[in-house]
């Protein structure tokens, strides 16, 4: 196994795991029973954050709050630990802050689902420097504080922890196997709150070290507001239309604001997504934006022959679930109330699965004049045209 220099864990360390519930104020504050056993979750390694760049609220969260925590860095590699032997497996420390999309969370609750969504979302686990294990000489007795905007929101002590460190080291290790790097969240004490873009969350343990972060949310590119079209969706641009080759592919142009029609042969396409089956309450807005946090890159869209309008296979690359509802296909040369056909239905699409869409055509002419046209593939090439997706498909949600 490759370790690497234990200062910088947050680079290679290949696991968070995280205890909740675990100071008794907080879990009341939560409304949440005092646990008998520790409550675990985990976040992923891209969830690190170090300070110079800002925690990001996730667009599906409107509700991000934060947690102060004490964070164990583990500097040897053990199984089924014994509570004895448990701090000679650990390297140092960090202070950490779980970011969690309460609102999400609250939602998954409800329904019995993991809190991934809630938790482990990319900047979620912001981290100090690491703190050699030989500046905290007593874990018990670690003071943590929080200010949001120089305001004290949470100060607490490791004290009051209902589970000790070696009890979580030698529980956790009974379960998961602990690696050098891995970062163990001890748990948050009580005082969590909600943070708003441009807040500043400095966060401290007492005489050892503080760390300060900005809060933000991923920008959005504005684009399609005065586009020819009484209906605001996404232009692609089609090239060519006819004949059977036709490939469709979305255009970066179209990010530069309103476009003219394209002329001659070539149509616009005009697609929208909306409601993610996972989430039934998500807007179109944040199901493009699960899109785009897959790394989603392809998107393949074709229709076979005129016969077959009705059926559109989608089939997805990466692992997306999404709902597609409305396509719409405008002929530009005549402007964009001449549709040429008009697709409207529901789609589940699980990963690689070919999945097929019923669609009501509505107007055709064009289908009609080309029997057996092939309108071609979409790939969704770059980030960007799935960033104005997003853009578009927040106007339409309101
Ligand atoms: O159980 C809940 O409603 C919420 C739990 C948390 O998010 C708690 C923590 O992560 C924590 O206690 O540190």
């Amino acid at each position: 196994m490759t370790t690497g220099n234990i200062s910088r864990f947050w680079e290679w360390g290949k696991k968070i795991i995280c205890v909740g519930r675990n100071y008794a104020d907080h879990a009341k504050e939560l409304m949440n029973a005092v646990p008998k056993y520790p409550v675990l979750f985990l976040k992923t390694p891209s969830s690190y954050l170090t300070e110079g760049s800002p925690i990001l609220i996730p667009k599906y969260s409107n509700n991000l709050h934060h947690e102060v925590e004490l964070g164990v860095v583990i500097g040897k590699r053990g199984t089924s630990i014994s509570q004895s032997s448990a701090m000679d497996h650990v390297a140092g420390y960090a202070l950490c802050l779980d970011m969690t999309a309460r609102d999400v969370q609250d939602d998954c609750k409800s329904k019995g689902l993991p809190w991934t969504l809630a938790k482990a979302f990319d900047t979620s686990c912001p981290v100090s420097e690491f703190i050699p294990k030989e500046r905290i000489p007593d874990h018990g007795n670690v003071k943590i504080w929080l200010k949001v905007n120089d305001q004290m929101r949470q100060y607490g002590c490791t004290s009051e922890m209902i589970f000790s460190i070696p009890f979580l080291i030698s529980y956790i290790s009974e379960i998961i196997t602990l690696e050098e790097g891995d970062l163990i969240l001890t748990g948050t004490p009580k005082g969590v709150s909600a943070v708003q873009v441009h807040d500043e969350l400095n966060a401290g343990i007492d005489d050892v070290v503080s760390m300060t972060f900005k809060v933000d949310r991923l920008k959005e590119i504005l684009l399609i507001h005065q586009t020819p079209c009484d209906i605001k969706v996404l232009q692609l641009s089609l090239y060519p239309f006819l004949p059977s080759t036709s490939a469709l592919q979305l255009s970066d142009s179209l990010l530069m604001g309103p476009q003219p029609w394209p002329s001659g042969s070539s149509s616009t396409m005009k697609m929208l997504f909306l409601q993610n089956f996972q989430r039934p309450k998500w807007t179109a807005s944040q199901v493009v934006l699960s899109l785009l946090n897959t790394g989603l890159r392809t998107v393949q869209w074709s229709v076979t022959t005129a016969a077959s309008m009705q059926e559109i296979p989608i089939r997805m690359t990466k692992n997306v679930i999404f709902t597609l509802l409305n396509v719409y296909i405008v002929n530009s040369s005549k402007g964009p109330d001449a549709t040429t056909f008009f697709v409207a239905g529901e789609l589940t699409c699980e990963p690689s699965e070919e999945c097929m869409l019923e669609c009501d055509i509505l107007h055709s002419p064009e289908c009609v004049r080309s029997p057996g046209v092939f309108l071609g593939r979409v790939w969704v090439s770059s980030v960007l045209p799935l960033v104005a997706l997003h853009t578009y498909a927040r106007e339409y949600s309101q």
